[in-house]
């Protein structure tokens, strides 16, 4: 379970986030929603440190999320990051992009020096059958589809193992169906492999047919939570809303 309490983060003198307070349930897959610039990535990428806040707190199942470069490093190997633009390396094969979420696992030296154990194979090449991307492993990774890049950026964000998987909008750049298949494949791996699934969507559709939870967050506050299976599209659209303060909300957090 992921819980945040009033976490603020500024950049510069713009407060992004502001007293930001949730619970991320860990058989719940969320999806946090909002309008462009609201804090939705900041926020997923608090969760694994990638940004550091200014104060408030980040427990990540009983482990308040630590500060210390060595600490956080160690921490991060249990969370897992897929991206909108995938993150590759285009001119390497698939399998080396998959293996490159084994170095959290390398020794430091080991990793400068890219040298992965058969385990590390065995690991990668089971993930990426998991995507359905094995018969692909030799080929450059830039060659492949939008959605087969993203399948691979999966692979290597689970090849970490990770307890938490945080997807930042990983289907923007990708056409309706291919959306959609990548949405059931995150959906399938967080049932299969019980790891807690946190995304950004801007489509409000696919985040009521994908979460079974929504958390609302419009200018870094979060405005408003509602379990998928109890609110219509309608209602959700009031989180694009301008909103300056959450007293107009009574579910706001
Ligand atoms: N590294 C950074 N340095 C300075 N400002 C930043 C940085 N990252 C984000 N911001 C600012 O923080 C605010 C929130 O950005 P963020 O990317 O979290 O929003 P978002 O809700 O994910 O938006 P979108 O849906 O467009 O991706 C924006 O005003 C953005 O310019």
């Amino acid at each position: 379970m992921i819980r945040m309490h009033s976490v603020n983060k500024s950049f510069g003198r713009e407060l992004v986030l502001k007293s930001v307070s949730c619970h991320i349930e860990r058989y719940t897959p969320t999806v946090l929603l909002g309008p462009s610039g609201a804090g939705k990535s900041t926020l997923l990428r608090c969760i694994n440190g990638l940004v550091d806040i200014d104060s408030g707190q980040i427990i990540v199942d009983n482990i308040p999320l630590p500060r210390h470069p060595k600490k956080l490093r160690k921490f991060r190997k249990s969370i897992g990051m897929i991206f909108q633009q995938f993150n590759l390396i285009k001119n390497i094969s698939v399998l080396e992009n998959v293996l490159c979420g084994r170095l959290a696992y390398t020794p430091v030296l080991s990793s400068l020096l890219t040298k992965f154990t058969n385990p590390d194979y065995e690991i990668a090449c089971y993930y990426l059958a998991k995507v359905g991307l094995y018969d692909k492993r030799y080929q450059k990774a830039g060659q492949l589809s939008g959605g087969q890049q993203q399948r691979i950026a999966i692979a290597r964000a689970l090849v970490q193992q990770p307890k938490i998987l945080l997807a930042d909008e990983p289907v923007a750049s990708l056409d309706p169906k291919t959306a959609t298949a990548i949405l059931d494949l995150l959906t399938k791996i967080h049932e299969e492999e019980k790891i807690t699934l946190v995304l950004t969507l801007h489509a409000v559709d696919l985040a009521i047919k994908y979460a079974r939870k929504i958390i609302g967050i419009n200018r870094g506050q979060i405005i408003a939570q509602y379990d998928t299976d109890k609110v219509n599209a309608a209602e959700i659209y009031s989180v694009y809303d301008n909103c300056d303060n959450s007293d107009s909300y009574p579910e706001c957090g």
